[in-house]
């Protein structure tokens, strides 16, 4: 289990295999370092390979994202930060939002884990990356994994009535054969 849940969900399983981007922003290198190797445990429990992506800060998580979901294969995503409040505002900047444009790249179907740490002492972030303590980055990797699975039950092949499009098959308006095959 992570963070304060009672609940295990689980790791989902897989019959196909899954490819996870890591995107970290190591600000504080300890921290982070817990938080790398959490999110790692569970994804390997999974069978799941991944890769790790490093941005400066956690501003930069979600346009990292947004680059590789565009220009890569990922099935899916798990963001690790680690936001401590300082004498400024920008705090609430760095967290709202961080936390904002994932959402919103979720609410497009981007399979993401928020693991960004978002706390007031150092004390609270070491005990939320730590995975035998609150497990964040290891509640993020499974939050991950689950989104994932849900994306392949829902994208499998549906029975039933209805037109579907076959991969095959390109439907030609006008053709008098009306398909050709590809
Ligand atoms: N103060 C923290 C930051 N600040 C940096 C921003 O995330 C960003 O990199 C900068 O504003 C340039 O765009 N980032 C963290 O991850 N954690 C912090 O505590
Ligand atoms: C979360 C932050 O951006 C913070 O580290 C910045 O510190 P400060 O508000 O003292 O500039």
């Amino acid at each position: 289990m992570a963070g304060h849940s009672d609940n295990d969900m689980g790791l989902p399983g897989f019959d196909k295999p899954v490819k996870v981007a890591i995107v970290i922003a190591p600000y504080y290198t300890a921290i982070a370092e817990a938080q790398l190797a959490a999110a790692r445990s569970v994804l390997e429990q999974a069978g799941a390979d991944h890769e790790v992506i490093e941005v400066p800060g956690s501003l930069e998580i979600p346009t990292a994202i947004g680059i590789a979901h565009r220009l890569s294969n990922f099935d899916g995503y798990v963001a690790l930060g680690c936001v401590i409040r300082g004498a400024t505002s920008h705090y609430d900047v760095v967290v709202n939002e961080s936390s904002r444009a994932l959402t919103l790249l979720g609410m497009q179907g981007v399979c993401i884990g928020n693991g960004i740490i978002t706390v007031e002492n150092r004390a609270q972030a070491e005990e939320r990356a730590d995975a035998s303590r609150l497990n964040t980055a290891g509640g993020a990797a499974a939050a991950a994994l689950h989104l994932i699975a849900l994306t392949r039950r829902f994208g499998k092949p549906k029975g039933g009535v209805g037109f579907r499009t076959r991969p095959d098959v390109i439907e030609v308006a006008g053709d008098s054969e009306g398909t050709t095959t590809a």
